[in-house]
């Protein structure tokens, strides 16, 4: 390239070349004024007053400025230096290069490297810096229109000049720049000491209110949580957890857009938008979107799971079409473990927690229902075709007989058992899923627990079911055994469908019994359990329709009610419960009945009393007539011995002299005719016995009362003729006489002869009523201990007709009042004064009896008494016509 001569001398007058000459200053001045507005950015005047610009330091005077041009030639931007600048950092600001020794024009001819190299006074670094700028490096240099407007010969000249002028500058900018640093810096301190002292005192007042609120504000929303669980468990409503899978690899390839949109402020809503126009909202109790990870999905779920340790029956689902991650969710995947293995974790890590106050063991079952069929996934032996079924057990609870029911005592065991199950597990392959499930599949934990404190027994279930996805037949393009595993498992899952419906619309009837997986799930469906049901959806736009079925059915499974769960106690303690309850109701009815037995006592008691209140006045007043009579027996005696004595005197005068001896018939030659008359005197004191039969014995009455027993005489020994001895007997005169008669007496004893004893007043008709109602009182005795008065009363009587004393039996009866436990009425000699009543009765019967005894036959015969007298206590009414016999 020819060096432009122009460029070396300053160019003429009258020709355009403005680079020859030094460029006007004006201009300069604009371009400076124009990277003055890049000095005074935002970024410089924040970044120097450390955020605040209100203290932010005035600007140094605007020194004079490269143009733009030039400054966009030399590389880094204004604004970065400019930063550095007013951050204080004046040495990191990267200065120009050295300004060129003036070139002769010849020299600034760029004309290639050699050329360069050939220029003198261009210094390594601007060299180097523009062969940094590469093929643009030609550009960058043409681009500024100013250089442009400057003929290519005097371009160099006029590059020099400007750096030498930016130098210049550049030197008198880092003087401002330096002094203003120099000035602004305490201020600057000052202002930033200022500001810190403002954040530190604002963040001291503010952060205690920041964290208050905020703890408030988290206190909130737990308490909010804490609520809504317990209205759902109140309401007994199952929990429904949705959970959206991300779209696969192979969705994505193939176009598939996404139609469900969670916004993630709103945990518990997702929209179902294929479209605008069936845009659709759901409602559930959680909604993990597809970037939400395992950990995330536990951690909500752990409430439930917990609830097992406190004695709960447990049941967590997953629902959802083919290939939607229900299997994901439960087992999940090696180095991302899904529900299953984390809840058990969850209780062994519970157990340790507790074991102090709790002792916990943990069993572990898993079957699948395949095809209607239940199989033990964990049974060892071959036995695989061995018949399961589902029997109800006492308590109500669906039990399986013959499942195996492994002991677990670590996570690892859990785990092993779980590979062990799922490697049984019947999978297959479908256009929908590589591999997917072709049964329902149920781990069955069971927890026991014995509280160490309080000896209480626990026994509950947790039954983690992995169900089989709904599939379209047509879609899946299943055949043969799987088309066969299809209609089961959509059978199974329509059931299932019945049964949400049925306890949607609280039917009295639940078709629980309609397949296996729901029989089984029975107590878990039906209220005596905390459900949570995961609906699994996929995002995929080809899946629109099974998205939507399922998101209705979770909707209806969300509005099931069923009522509280109820805690679960061990069998053993139910079964020792049931028979308390059973015992406690027996004795409640025994103490009714006693209490009822106890109050007719009572009244029977009360009853007693009354007729031993009344008893005991008779008796009192029958005493009160004893008295009496005894004394007006006294008196009769009194009067009866003087009336003998008068009768002995009279007699005695009357009585004619003794024959003499010798007038006396001799003995043999006896007759008929009585000898005369003698002394009338009895010379037998014994009465002849029966068996003497020539010589029965006449014996006169003793019948009234006060009259001895005498035998008038020995029959003399008649004649074989038979003819009778006419003896004259020396007839007493005649003193009949009875102290019924006595009007005193019959006055003193209305309660016993009442009108009788009026209208015939007489001893012997004693009242045919029992004395004084004795006779009604079992045990009444019948002689009384009391001599005295036993004796006196056989005054009026012989003494042989006295009834048999019965020591024995007075002894040992009792009398009413102890009977009734109570002391007899007027002092304990009232009881035997009573009993010498009613013995005075008897007492007095033989009297009375006297007639009816057969002649000769002995009074005293107990027996014989017995016989003709009746029992003792036994008053024997005698007929007029005997009694009148009696008496001679
Ligand atoms: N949340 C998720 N994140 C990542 N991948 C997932 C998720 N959910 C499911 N998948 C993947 O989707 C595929 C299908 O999941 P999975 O087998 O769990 O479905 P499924 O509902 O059990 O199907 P099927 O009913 O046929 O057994 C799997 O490859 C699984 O890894």
């Amino acid at each position: 390239m020819e060096p432009d001569p122009a460029a070396a001398t300053p160019p003429p007058a009258p020709s355009p070349a403005p680079a020859a000459s030094p460029p006007p200053p004006p201009q300069l001045q604009d371009d400076a004024v124009e990277c003055m507005a890049d000095l005074s950015s935002p970024d410089r005047c924040t970044a120097a007053a450390g955020g605040d610009l209100d203290p932010a330091p005035p600007l140094p005077p605007a020194p004079l400025q490269p143009t733009a041009d030039a400054v966009e030639c030399a590389g880094p931007s204004s604004r970065d230096r400019c930063a550095a600048a007013a951050g204080g950092d004046l040495d990191s600001v990267p200065a120009l290069p050295p300004a060129p020794l003036q070139p002769s024009v010849e020299d600034a001819a760029p004309s290639g490297d050699a050329e360069q190299e050939a220029v003198p006074g261009v210094g390594e670094a601007p060299r180097s810096f523009i062969e940094g700028l590469g093929d643009q490096g030609a550009d960058a240099l043409i681009l500024s229109p100013k250089l442009k407007e400057i003929a290519t010969p005097e371009r160099p000249a006029a590059l020099r000049l400007l750096g030498e002028k930016y130098n210049i500058l550049m030197e008198r900018y880092k003087q401002q720049v330096a002094k203003c640093a120099e000035e602004c810096a305490p201020r600057y301190d000052g202002l930033e000491k200022m500001y810190k002292q403002q954040v530190a005192k604002c963040a001291d007042q503010c952060t205690p209110k920041y964290d208050g609120l905020k703890k408030k504000y988290m206190d909130e929303c737990a308490e909010r949580r804490r609520l809504y669980n317990e209205l759902i468990e109140l309401r007994g409503n199952i929990r429904v957890f949705c959970r959206c899978r991300p779209l696969s690899s192979d969705e994505v390839t193939r176009g598939c857009l996404s139609i469900v949109e969670i916004d993630p402020s709103k945990e518990t809503e997702l929209q179902f938008a294929p479209n605008e126009r069936e845009r659709k909202s759901f409602k559930f109790d959680y909604v993990f979107g597809p970037q939400k990870d395992q950990e995330v999905v536990f951690s909500e779920t752990v409430p439930v799971v917990r609830s097992v340790m406190d004695g709960f029956n447990v049941c967590i689902f997953a629902y959802g079409q083919t290939g939607a991650g229900k299997t994901f969710t439960m087992e999940g995947v090696p180095d991302n473990r899904g529900v299953n293995y984390r809840a058990l974790e969850e209780l062994f890590r519970m157990s340790e927690e507790r074991s102090e106050s709790i002792a916990y063991s943990f069993s572990v079952s898993i079957l699948e229902v395949y095809n209607e069929k239940i199989r033990d996934l964990l049974d060892e032996s071959d036995e695989q075709s061995k018949r399961l079924d589902i029997k109800q057990s006492a308590d109500g609870t669906q039990e399986i007989p013959g499942l195996v029911d492994a002991p677990v005592y670590n996570i690892d065991g859990v785990w092993e058992k779980l590979k062990f199950g799922a490697r049984n597990r019947s999978v297959g392959s479908t256009n929908a899923n590589e591999l997917s499930s072709r049964s329902h599949s149920l781990v069955r934990v069971t927890v026991t627990s014995l509280h160490l404190l309080t000896g209480q027994r626990s026994k509950s279930h947790m039954w983690l079911v992995d169900l089989a996805g709904s599939e379209r037949v047509a879609k899946t393009g299943v055949e043969g055994d799987r088309l066969k595993e299809s209609q089961f498992i959509n059978k199974s899952l329509s059931a299932l469908g019945d049964v949400i419906s049925a306890l949607a619309s609280k039917n009295s009837h639940i078709p629980f019994r309609n397949s296996k997986l729901t029989h089984l799930l029975q107590s878990s469906l039906g209220g005596d359990c905390k459900t949570l049901m995961f609906v699994q959806i996929s995002p995929s736009s080809t899946e629109a329709a099974e998205t939507l079925c399922s998101l209705n059915f979770a909707s209806r499974v969300r509005a099931v009610e069923y009522g509280p769960a109820r805690k679960q106690v061990d069998p053993i303690d139910n079964l020792k419960l049931k028979q308390m309850t059973e015992k406690l109701r027996h004795e409640e009815k025994e103490n009714a009945q006693l209490k009822q037995s106890l109050q007719l006592m009572q009244l029977k008691y009360a009853s007693r009393e009354n007729v031993f209140k009344t008893l005991n006045e008779k008796v009192r007043d029958a005493e009160q007539a004893c008295k009496n009579y005894l004394q007006r027996i006294r008196e009769l005696e009194i009067e009866l011995g003087n009336e003998k004595k008068a009768a002995r005197d009279s007699a005695r005068s009357s009585r004619p002299p003794l024959v003499p001896m010798r007038q006396r018939q001799p003995q043999g030659r006896s007759n008929n005719y009585a000898p005369p008359s003698g002394p009338s005197r009895s010379r037998f004191s014994k009465p002849p016995t029966v068996s003497n039969k020539e010589n029965i014995p006449v014996t006169v009455n003793r019948a009234c009362p006060g009259a001895d027993t005498k035998v008038v005489g020995k029959a003399r020994r008649v004649s074989i003729s038979m003819t009778p001895v006419i003896r004259q007997i020396p007839i007493q005169p005649k003193k009949r006489f009875s102290i019924a008669t006595l009007p005193s007496v019959s006055e003193h004893l209305p309660a016993f002869n009442g009108q009788r004893a009026a209208s015939r007043p007489s001893l012997v008709n004693l009242p045919k009523q029992p004395l004084a109602g004795f006779g009604l009182i079992p045990g009444t005795p019948l002689a009384t201990p009391d001599g005295a008065k036993f004796r006196r009363i056989e005054f009026g009587s012989s003494s042989k007709f006295t009834s048999p004393p019965m020591p024995s039996l007075w002894n040992k009866m009792a009398t009413p009042q102890q009977q009734l436990g109570m002391a007899p009425a007027g002092g304990p000699g009232n009881a035997a004064r009573m009993c010498f009543s009613i013995h005075k009765r008897v007492g007095l019967s033989p009297v009375r009896a006297k007639p009816c005894v057969p002649s000769g036959v002995g009074i005293f015969n107990p027996s014989q008494h017995e016989k003709v007298v009746g029992r003792p206590g036994k008053a024997l009414r005698v007929p007029n016509t005997k009694r009148r016999q009696s008496v001679i």
